[in-house]
């Protein structure tokens, strides 16, 4: 369960009556997630999502993911509009923590997701990135590829406590990976950690996109690697093509990739199961005492990197030639 920050009932109410949403008639931690605390909130005007942002989101980022939710809603696309307090605000504070509350969005997360979901997410990841291209802030990717080296030094030698030559296999990655990562590939709002727990299916139809805390601006086909990544692979750790094929033509319907994308997606899928693994490892090494969260697998992504680095061409993730 992600709740690192407890808030009263007494620090809850004189927060919502900041806030022209009724009253409080009740509220519980998630289970799910693992970055920011959040809260259930049931009001006598309707359902909420109390977040508390946490350790890896930065204060002055906060305006730029509160805007784009805002933005994205605008377009129609189905995302958490923030709610403003009585100063006409989306941000405010409780519990020593910057806090925001957004709409409650309906729909069911797929654990398991079929070859239907994956073309389904395909599309709506190309939506997001049509939808974003006029929005007008900007945000560097903080865990692109400047990150990892110190993501990696951070974890330094107890990365071998996880697995045995972890560290070793992990810097001749980086090390690889150096001369090989692409620029200048179609850039702009990314949602960057679109995984099955983000994304909310009514029947076979995407019903809205959650967690925009790590968005920024960066290459769309990266965030296509990052969806490869989180979607196609079997609890076995073997890639299926099907997966891959229905998600990169669902994606192509709406927003067809360039051949500059076609060609770096091996690099990009290696390069965001690296981001991955380093932030997973960092997590997996420093739980804060007390929290209610349960941190994910670095290794997963381990065999990922180790699948994506025998990759040579799209057509492996299930590009049409
Ligand atoms: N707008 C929302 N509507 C419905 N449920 C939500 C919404 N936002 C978050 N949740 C629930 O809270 C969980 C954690 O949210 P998330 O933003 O993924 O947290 P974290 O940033 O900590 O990963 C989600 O898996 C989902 O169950
Ligand atoms: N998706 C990341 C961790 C962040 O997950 P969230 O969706 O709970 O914010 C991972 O799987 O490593």
């Amino acid at each position: 369960m992600a709740v690192y920050t407890e808030v009263t009932d007494e620090e809850l109410s004189a927060f919502l009556d900041t806030y022209d949403i009724g009253t409080v008639l009740s509220y519980k931690g998630i289970a799910e997630g693992v970055e920011n605390t959040n809260y259930f909130l049931h009001t006598t005007q309707g359902s909420y999502i109390l977040t508390l942002y946490e350790k890896r989101v930065r204060e002055a980022d906060l305006p730029f993911f509160l805007g784009l939710m805002q933005h994205l809603a605008n377009k129609g696309l189905n995302c958490p509009l923030p709610v403003s307090n009585r100063k006409g605000e989306p941000l405010g504070r409780v519990a020593g923590r910057p806090a925001a509350i957004i709409t409650f969005l309906d729909g069911i997360a797929i654990r398991r997701p079929t070859a239907q979901h994956c073309a389904a997410l395909g599309g709506a990841l190309a939506n997001l990135h049509l939808a974003g291209q006029d929005f007008g802030m900007t945000r560097p990717n903080a865990l692109s590829f400047d990150s990892w080296p110190p993501l990696f030094a951070q974890a330094g030698a107890q990365a071998d406590t996880v697995s045995a030559r972890l560290a070793e296999r992990t810097g001749r990655e980086l090390e690889a990976l150096k001369s090989v990562w692409p620029s200048g590939l179609p850039s702009g709002v990314i949602h960057a950690d679109l995984f099955t727990d983000n994304v909310f299916f009514i029947g076979p139809k995407v019903s809205g996109l959650i967690d925009f805390y790590f968005a920024c601006t960066d290459a769309f086909a990266y965030d296509l690697a990052i969806c490869l990544n989180a979607w196609c692979f079997e609890a076995d750790g073997s890639f299926n093509l099907t997966k891959g094929q229905a998600m990169i033509a669902g994606y192509q319907a709406v927003r067809r990739l360039k051949s500059e994308e076609v060609e770096a997606l091996p690099i990009l899928c290696r390069g965001s199961a690296m981001r991955f693994m380093l932030t997973r490892l960092v997590d997996w090494l420093n739980v804060p005492p007390g929290a209610l969260v349960k941190p994910k697998d670095p290794l997963e992504y381990d065999r990922k990197l180790n699948f994506h680095r025998h990759v040579r061409h799209a057509r492996e993730y299930g590009l049409d030639a």
